[in-house]
């Protein structure tokens, strides 16, 4: 049983003319980095809610550890940690009273009204995880006092405080200068090896894509695809020459020759493009006799790939 599966889910807000989630299917294994790839408005943070019981869907069917979003909303709730694109804290409250107040709701430990009386195993864990994202010294000063990048650790500390079975993460590195994003994924990643924590992510860094098990691309509300990144590059684009030399007409006569298909920019004063083909690049390299001025293998990313898809699927949301 997939730790995370969802099954024609279908959301359609009130008033709204199309729904903004289209009937979207996937699954999420045990421990596995799952991350959602879409742009602005394809229906990734709606779907995110609906996963984690905090907006009702439409029609269709989702589970989480074998529990119904709906029916079992309290096992649900139980097993997973959210960190939301749109910060959740109570500005009045300290930031070390947001996470106790947070810590105690999920019951993990029974209130008390400071942090030196709540129990050492608590005030370990807090301290542990505000040295990881950088925010010891704001620990016990007003939330309201924090920085925008401030609050969006303490979130992270916050949701991460009752060792979750599922973390869902919305946008998890927007506004974070580079360091604490490097840092965050380390303790998430170390988290995943202790814990085999399974991960949900959604993002717009192609680059925090790139490192994850398994790609779904949504687009309009519905799914362009799900992958490994690998499978996704693979299969949209391959691997291409760039080749260039002062003869460029010597060049391109010898590819001819060689019965290689390349692409050239009408003014010919480009380099020569060579997608692949049947030979290896050793080949074509050993056909050529034209002193070469530039050679270079294009690898698709993620990114190109990325951008395929959702040509094909009808462009991205404006
Ligand atoms: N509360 C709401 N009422 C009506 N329509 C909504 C509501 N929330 C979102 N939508 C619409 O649903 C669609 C999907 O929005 P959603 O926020 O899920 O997209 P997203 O992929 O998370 O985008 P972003 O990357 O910008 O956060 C959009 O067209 C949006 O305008």
């Amino acid at each position: 049983m997939p730790m995370i599966l969802v099954e024609e889910l279908i959301k359609k807000y009130d008033k709204a003319k199309t729904p903004a989630v289209k009937g979207v299917s996937f699954a999420v294994e045990e421990g596995e980095l799952f991350a959602f790839l879409g742009p602005n408005g394809a229906g990734k943070t709606t779907t995110i809610s609906i996963l984690t019981t905090t907006l009702a869907k439409t029609s269709g069917t989702v589970t989480i550890a074998g529990y119904d979003v709906e029916k079992e909303a309290k096992q649900v709730r139980e097993k997973v940690g959210i960190i939301f694109q749109q910060p959740s804290l109570d500005l009045q409250l300290s930031a070390e009273e947001n996470i106790r107040f947070h810590a105690c709701l999920y019951g993990m430990f029974s209130y008390r009204p400071t942090f030196r009386l709540m129990p050492s195993e608590y005030r370990k864990r807090v301290l542990e995880l505000a040295e990881i994202v950088g925010i010891q010294e704001a620990l016990f000063k007003p939330v309201k006092k924090m920085s925008g990048g401030m609050q969006r650790k303490l979130e992270i500390i916050r949701s991460l405080i009752h060792t979750p079975a599922v973390l869902f993460l919305d946008e998890p590195t927007q506004g974070l200068d580079a360091v604490s994003r490097r840092s965050l994924w380390e303790y998430i990643n170390s988290m995943r090896q202790e814990h085999g924590t399974t991960v949900f992510l959604t993002t717009h860094y192609i680059d925090e894509a790139e490192q994850v098990d398994k790609v779904c691309v949504i687009n309009h509300g519905r799914i362009a695809g799900c992958s490994s990144p690998e499978e996704m590059k693979r299969s949209l684009l391959r691997q291409e020459l760039i080749l260039d030399a002062e003869d460029r007409e010597g060049l391109t006569s010898e590819l001819a020759d060689l019965g290689l298909f390349y692409q050239q920019d009408e003014q010919k004063n480009g380099p020569i493009v060579v997608p692949d083909q049947d030979m290896t690049v050793q080949e074509i390299i050993a056909g050529l006799k034209t002193k070469l001025t530039v050679l270079k293998i294009n690898e698709p990313s993620l990114e190109d790939a990325y951008v395929e898809y959702l040509r094909k699927t009808g462009g991205a949301v404006a």
